[in-house]
């Protein structure tokens, strides 16, 4: 059923009476007084459309009203059979080795947004055809446009290219695959008439689609929810009114005026809107904090019943966490080294809620493995707090096992990434030092022989054999070649380039894709090899028999990290794994055990420790 969706802005026509305002408001769980009410509403025509995905509203600033702010009253269809249809905006980076992982990760995410059904995917992730996709001008940090992010002439050329597509199949919504400020999503939806989602936005999406478990609902609404406290913006409307909301979008002016209200019985009379967004917002956390809280409480009494009496004769079950980056083959490693089924899938953040397995060690022992959820770069910090209670596994776990994709053209960087979650959610010095590293995947190495893995030699080759992308260039050497200034950049860019362009002064009649590359690309669904997605689309896919990484060789090198290559799909180097596990789990008990269940004893002195230590 379609439903007609009230854009609400700050236009002044048409004016809607107090009794429909009101009704509006009481339609969106919002309880103002009647007295201190203006309200202008305009039902905007981009924004009249049904979205084919729901929780598109949960994040999108200009669709954020759709959604009751007890998270209920999703006004969108959830039929997983028509995910959202996403247009992609990639910042270009610089050289061609960063953009191309960074693309088809952009991607990647972008086919991920589906929600499960009876447990399943309803479409296989492979069969999916890449969604459309534009490179463009990245701008340079110091001249970032604070209103848009991007010049007047990439928001103006992407407009161009949202109409076209629109005009063939439509699209529910823009991915900018970089860090928007709520101003800036806010104007770029309301020059492209889409709502827009950024890099946060689309994973945290993602992540409450994909999350199964209360636990893992209760932590992804969580996330949204600090998201969207993060995006409520004050803005000045014409006339010098102040606006309210995520982007601004409706007119509320307090009879009472800023900052009367607020306090005892008459709490919330003469709220500002954004006062109101956020009490909201803050009471609602607070809810989730709690019940989160008994998650956490519950989870940590079954970590210590595990610990008490797990094992056969009431000896503790030692817990190996399984971390690393997205996609790099977790739950497949898990799956096969406990014979057990876990969902495995190439979309990105299929495994949201955390899952233990039994597995016996060569040496008969029991270890219990979790497989948690993945990391990314850039991993929005609203996630990695708000699915503390999961993390906290990794937290606890007596050994960590850091899965690496070895396909990877951008392995370092992944390690890194995932290195970086591990030390922000508190992951001890020694844990990291007694981490496992599996370099997994290594059956798509050419090398691979099948029964056995390649040497160190042969690791450290994988890189030059790789140096060579020109076969997967996108279509970019036509683009202005701009000077670049790697570092500035880089810090300024909220960590997303590695270099990016540093073009001064007005780049917005730039355009970075050739008028050749921009048909092409308009013509997406065609087969004509170019800039196009039908290009990064074979790229894509065929990267699984792509020669592995030119980053391998620096992982090599600087891994300190005790290391097994595996693979997970062939068996390969399980039994090496599950040996080290064992290797790995002994001395650490020893040690452990020594230390809590020492009894007090007074201070020993000089004399003493020497004889003890005899
Ligand atoms: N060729 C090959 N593919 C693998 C291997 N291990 C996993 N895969 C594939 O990689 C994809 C991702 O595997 P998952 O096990 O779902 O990865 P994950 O790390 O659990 O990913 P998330 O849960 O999404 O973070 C799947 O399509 C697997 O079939 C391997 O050793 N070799
Ligand atoms: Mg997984």
């Amino acid at each position: 059923m379609f439903r007609t969706i009230y854009h609400l802005r700050s236009s002044s026509t048409p004016k809607f009476s107090l009794p429909q305002a009101l009704r509006l408001f009481s339609h969106f769980s919002i309880s103002l007084p009647a007295q201190s009410i203006h309200l202008t509403v305009n039902p905007s025509p981009p924004f009249t459309e049904k979205s084919s995905f729901h929780s598109m509203s949960s994040i999108s600033s200009s669709l954020l009203l759709q959604k009751h702010q007890d998270g209920s009253g999703d006004e969108f269809n959830t039929d997983p059979k028509s995910p959202p249809k996403l247009f992609v905006v990639q910042p270009r980076l610089r050289p061609d080795s960063i953009l191309k992982p960074k693309l088809e990760e952009a991607l990647n995410l972008a086919n991920s947004l589906e929600e499960q059904r009876d447990g399943f995917y309803d479409t296989e992730f492979l069969d999916k055809q890449l969604p459309p996709h534009l490179v463009v001008q990245n701008p340079a940090a110091r001249s970032t446009r604070a209103d848009t992010f991007f010049g007047p002439g990439t928001v103006d050329n992407v407009k161009c290219h949202v109409n076209a597509l629109e005009s063939k199949e439509g699209i529910d919504a823009i991915f900018v695959n970089a860090i928007l400020t709520g101003i800036q999503q806010r104007n770029l939806e309301r020059a492209w008439g889409k709502p827009v989602l950024d890099r946060v936005g689309l994973i945290i999406e993602i992540f409450n689609a994909h999350a199964q478990t209360k636990e893992a609902k209760l932590q992804a609404e969580l996330a949204t929810l600090m998201y969207k406290k993060s995006r409520l913006v004050r803005l000045r409307g014409p006339g010098g009114r102040y606006a309210f909301g995520v982007a601004g979008e409706a007119e509320v002016v307090s009879a009472r005026g800023r900052g009367s209200g607020g306090r005892g019985f008459i709490s919330g009379a003469g709220e500002t809107e954004l006062q109101l967004q956020r009490r909201r917002i803050l009471e609602r956390r607070n809810q989730l904090l709690s019940e989160i809280k008994e998650v956490r409480r519950t989870r940590a009494l079954q970590r210590a019943a595990r610990r008490r009496h797990g094992g056969p004769d009431g000896q503790e079950i030692p817990t190996v966490a399984v971390v690393g980056y997205t996609n790099a083959g977790k739950s497949t490693l898990v799956s096969a080294v406990s014979d057990s089924y876990l969902y495995c899938d190439d979309r990105l953040f299929v495994t949201v809620d955390p899952k233990l397995r039994s597995v016996i060690l060569p040496s008969g022992r029991k270890v219990l493995l979790s497989d948690t959820v993945g990391f990314i770069s850039d991993l929005p910090t609203q996630l990695v707090e708000a699915f503390h209670a999961t993390l906290e596994e990794v937290v606890e776990a007596d050994l960590l096992v850091h899965v690496l994709d070895s396909s990877a053209p951008d392995l370092k960087e992944q390690r890194e990434a995932v290195l970086q979650v591990l030390g922000k959610i508190g992951v001890s010095e020694h844990k990291l030092q007694n981490m496992i590293e599996v370099w997994n995947k290594i059956d798509l190495h050419e090398d691979f022989v099948g029964d056995g893995y390649c040497n160190e030699d042969e690791v450290s080759s994988w890189s030059d054999e790789n140096n060579d992308v020109t076969s997967n260039k996108l279509c970019e050497e036509d683009l202005p070649d701009y000077e670049t200034n790697e570092n500035e950049d880089f810090e300024q860019s909220g960590k997303l380039e590695q270099v990016i362009d540093d073009q001064q002064g007005d780049y917005s009649d730039d355009w970075l894709v050739s008028g050749d590359e921009q048909d092409s690309w308009v013509d997406y669904n065609s087969s004509s090899v170019g800039c196009g997605s039908t290009e990064v689309q074979q790229n894509n896919h065929s990267k699984k028999s792509e020669v592995i990484s030119s980053e391998t060789q620096s992982v090599s090198e600087s891994a300190t990290a005790t290391h097994v290559k595996t693979s997970a799909l062939t068996g390969v180097g399980l039994q090496e794994l599950l040996e080290l596990f064992d290797e790995r789990l002994k001395p650490q008990k020893t040690i452990e055990k020594n230390i809590f269940d020492r009894k007090w004893r007074p201070p020993r002195t000089e004399d003493s420790r020497i004889a003890v230590e005899q």
